[in-house]
């Protein structure tokens, strides 16, 4: 299947969870995501969840690595829509969150660093196949931002459905996830 087409297939997925799947989906992951080996992790990139459009709720991780793993620095992405790219601030006490125009909660100021520090992203996305390889909302944001780090960065994907088989137009651009964390099991490629 095309991009195209997935990104309607597991839209209307998303829409169709209710509250109380959704919550408990989300539970499940954070179950999940604490199996993750964090032993190489200074710094880690998340993305802050559009909880309307039924996004893993990154919140939870959040409050999770804060508590568990306080040497870990979490990084938050702020999107320039203009040439879609990002800039990755320090969650620190100089940072300010605010919503932007597609209900993205984003950073406004604080510090920012330089993506060539960052140790593993976690990864937004509609769909992903059994190789790896994901599709997101379709600006390329996330290929665009990962070109700019390191080539040993670990590229986690967080989703609340299996895999599909293959997706049929991935581009030179994109690149193959080395896990996937759903809400049973972890995805290795
Ligand atoms: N939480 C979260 N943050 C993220 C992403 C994500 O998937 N989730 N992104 C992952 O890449 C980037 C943002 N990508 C986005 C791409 C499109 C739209 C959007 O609302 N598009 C409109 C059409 C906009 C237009 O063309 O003018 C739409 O789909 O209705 C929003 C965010 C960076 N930050
Ligand atoms: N490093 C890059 N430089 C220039 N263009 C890029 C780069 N990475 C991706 N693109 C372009 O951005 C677009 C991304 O489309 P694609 O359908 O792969 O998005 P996506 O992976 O679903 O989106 P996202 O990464 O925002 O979640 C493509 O047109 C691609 O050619």
């Amino acid at each position: 299947m095309t991009k195209a087409e997935l990104r309607k297939i597991y839209s209307n997925k998303r829409k169709a969870l209710s509250a109380e799947d959704y919550a408990i989906l989300n539970q499940q992951l954070l179950a999940q995501f604490k199996t993750v080996d964090f032993s190489c992790v200074k710094y880690i990139h998340i993305f802050l969840p559009i909880i309307s459009r039924r996004e893993p709720d990154t919140y939870l991780i959040i409050n999770y690595l804060k508590a568990n793993h306080p040497n870990i620095t979490l990084v938050y992405p702020q999107c320039n829509f203009a040439g879609c790219s990002m800039e990755s601030f320090v969650d620190d006490t100089d940072l300010q969150l605010a919503e932007n125009q597609f209900g993205i909660t984003e950073p406004v100021a604080g510090n920012i660093i330089n993506p060539d520090n960052i140790d593993m992203i976690l990864l937004p996305l509609l769909a992903f196949d059994k190789r790896g390889y994901r599709v997101g909302y379709g600006k390329g944001f996330y290929d665009r931002f990962i070109a700019r780090c390191r080539t040993d960065v670990q590229l986690v994907g967080l989703s609340l459905f299996e895999p599909m088989e293959h997706i049929d137009d991935v581009n030179e651009y994109d690149r193959q996830m080395h896990r996937c964390i759903m809400p049973d099991r972890v995805w290795d490629v």
